[in-house]
């Protein structure tokens, strides 16, 4: 039973609300239902069933291979497993970098499966689709600077938002997918002083990972905050599970360091 069983589900405007009155926003990645009721009891506000559980959960090296299918799968549990975070969905590789019209219809059987936002990668580029779906009801959730999907055009998962102005392009993003009607935006891998500056910009919330303590929250894969994931890690990670006796103190250590602003430190900026 999850101690929060009297109460509702958080929304996009209790997020924003946050923003404004100052108060951190803990988000981690989350896949099933188990995880879910951890999560829940742990106080964090908001799970969103990433595309990374293509590398964590299946093995692949990317985010590419990930279904809608998948992701559908994986909310419809998660949404079972927990009653207060707000639940968020990736649109996985292909199924947004169409048409507003299709990526509109490829949104519908996340919200099916309990999804209450669908997360899109990508900036000004993507403004029309993200006015197309909040126009008609359906919250979206920005994601820029190292943007996974986009990985073979990167050339690889590295820092975004370093030069003049590719930080002018970052801001000019965050102010499109605004007035496109996003509800936050998750800032990935870009420089301390860029991630604090576009925080600043927008009213909507910000939600760092790899992009320093000044956003308005944080994510991080799970796997990676409990040291489930193999190999090297990212500058952004921090094992959370160390000196913790349960995974459920070691989420809620995660919730009490976004919360206190303490996580993440200058060691896991750029
Ligand atoms: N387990 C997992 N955790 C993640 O955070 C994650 C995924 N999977 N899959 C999708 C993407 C890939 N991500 C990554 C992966 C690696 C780095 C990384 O190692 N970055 C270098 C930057 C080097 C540089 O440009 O200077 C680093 O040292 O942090 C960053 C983000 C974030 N997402
Ligand atoms: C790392 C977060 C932001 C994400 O998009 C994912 O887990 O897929
Ligand atoms: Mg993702």
């Amino acid at each position: 039973m999850s101690v929060h069983a009297d109460t509702r589900r958080l929304t996009t405007a209790d997020l924003a609300k946050m923003k404004a009155a100052g108060d951190k926003i803990a988000m981690l990645t989350c896949y099933d239902a188990s995880f879910a009721r951890l999560c829940d009891d742990a106080g964090v506000d908001s799970l969103l069933i990433g595309d990374s559980l293509g590398m964590v959960l299946q093995g692949h090296e990317s985010t590419l291979p990930v279904t809608l299918a998948d992701i559908a799968y994986h909310t419809a549990a998660v949404a079972r497993g927990s009653k207060r975070p707000l639940i968020i969905a990736d649109m996985p590789f292909g199924t947004s970098q169409v048409t507003p019209e299709d990526t509109f219809r490829n949104a519908v059987p996340l919200l099916a499966a309990g999804a209450q936002v669908v997360k899109i990668e990508g900036g000004v580029e993507m403004a029309e689709t993200v006015r197309f779906l909040t126009s008609r009801g359906v919250p979206v959730c920005g994601h820029i600077g190292l943007t996974p999907q986009s990985v073979h055009q990167l050339g690889g998962y590295r820092v975004q938002g370093k030069t003049d102005a590719a930080a002018e392009k970052l801001k000019a993003d965050a102010l499109a997918l605004q007035d496109a009607g996003a509800s936050l935006i998750v800032l990935e891998a870009i420089p301390e002083a860029l991630a604090q500056a576009v925080t600043d910009l927008i009213a909507i919330p910000t939600i760092g990972i790899g992009a320093s303590a000044h956003c308005s929250g944080q994510v991080l894969v799970l796997h990676d905050m409990l040291d489930l994931s193999p190999g090297k890690k990212a500058r952004f990670v921090k094992n959370f599970m160390a000196g913790q006796p349960s995974v459920a103190a070691a989420i809620a250590a995660y919730v009490a360091a976004v919360k206190d602003a303490s996580f993440p430190g200058p060691e896991h900026c750029y």
